[in-house]
């Protein structure tokens, strides 16, 4: 077999990275974690996180929260939609997001219903934050323990993030703390669903849960059952399906890190597929997906590791804010775009 051909039948692979010594490993360990990362980033834009701190109560708690929402009958979970479409906060059911527009692709409504949480102005008095950006969450009544199981996750998802932001900047060449000065208001979104909410239609047997996307901010923490269904655009453009190692977390770069980058990182597309099992049958899938946005009003400059005479910078300085509004308006209309991002 020729070098070539060994190389196509490569199995593609997210990296399993263990991280649990970070903060007390030698100068040599964390150099050789840095390096891992950075090869992901560049290479794939995913990797999976082992020794992330998570305890298995909070995983527990999540898995209970999620079986307690969705397995509600459909008018109580319309009770806790949110005021309008446009507002990322509380129920979302199947059929009222559109991702893959922002994608330039003309695919109908996506089958998974969602539950989103995230920060609200109410978080930082202290700063008059816009209540658009960050709207007041609505929970569920008749859930006792939703609410502190959620923002258990919440908050341990938050802080995976946070803790691998601080390894992001030693793998960019950036004092250690870099990001956190872009951070201490982010906007963070926890995004729950339970699928596959609706028969798979034979008529549309390709059609995925979530249509082809990027995710558009820093980081996303993606928690799920180990069931086939998030795919990967490949270098060759097939989807690879990733499925999470027992214990790790799966996290995947947006496009507000590959544009601070210049590029050096990638935002993967990736969708999600009907879930399946091993044996290919249909299965049901719960996830968890923690996009970490960054401070609205930070100012976010192609960053000096990553700029040279043979790598100029290719954006100019934009906010995070911004950013989103150019990302959100790939998403507001139908038809090709040339953002092609969604949401944090
Ligand atoms: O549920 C998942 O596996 C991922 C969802 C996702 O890609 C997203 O919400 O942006
Ligand atoms: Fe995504």
């Amino acid at each position: 077999m020729t070098r070539s051909a060994k190389a196509t039948v490569r199995p593609f692979k997210v990296p399993v990275i263990d991280i649990t010594r970070w903060e007390m490993g030698s100068a040599r360990y964390r150099a050789a974690i840095a390096a891992q990362v950075d090869a992901a980033a560049s290479n794939i834009g995913f990797m999976q996180f082992t020794g992330h701190g998570v305890p298995e109560s909070a995983i527990h708690g999540l898995g209970l929260a999620l079986d307690s929402f969705f397995d509600q009958p459909l008018p109580a979970k319309r009770a806790a939609q949110g005021p309008s479409a446009g507002i990322a906060r509380g129920y979302s059911p199947p059929s009222t997001e559109r991702p893959a527009y922002s994608l330039g692709a003309r695919s109908p409504g996506d089958l998974f219903e969602a539950f989103t949480v995230g920060t609200q102005a109410s978080d930082h008095r202290d700063r008059a934050l816009p209540a658009t950006d960050y709207p007041e969450n609505i929970w569920p009544v008749g859930l006792p323990r939703f609410r502190p199981q959620v923002m258990t996750w919440f908050e341990a998802a938050q802080n995976v993030a946070r803790r691998l932001t601080r390894i992001f900047a030693v793998s960019l060449d950036l004092p250690e703390g870099f990001f956190h000065t872009y951070t201490g208001h982010s906007l963070d979104a926890l995004r729950l669903s339970s699928g596959p909410v609706v028969p798979d239609d034979p008529a549309e047997p390709d059609r995925p849960a979530m249509g082809a996307h990027t995710d558009f901010g820093i980081l996303t923490v993606l928690w799920s059952d180990p069931v086939n269904a998030l795919q990967i655009m490949d270098h060759e453009g097939r989807w690879q399906n990733v499925l999470p190692e027992p214990g790790a977390l799966v996290v995947n770069l947006g496009d507000l890190m590959a544009r601070w980058t210049n590029d050096r990182w990638v935002s993967a597309v990736h969708r999600v597929a009907s879930p399946t099992d091993t044996r290919g049958h249909a299965a049901r899938r719960r996830s968890a997906a923690f996009f970490h946005g960054g401070n609205f009003d930070a100012l976010v400059t192609a960053l000096p590791s990553c700029v040279d005479s043979a790598h100029p910078a290719k954006y100019p300085p934009v906010t995070i804010a911004g950013h989103i509004s150019q990302s959100r308006g790939g998403l507001d209309a139908a038809g090709p775009k040339i953002s092609r991002s969604r949401r944090w």
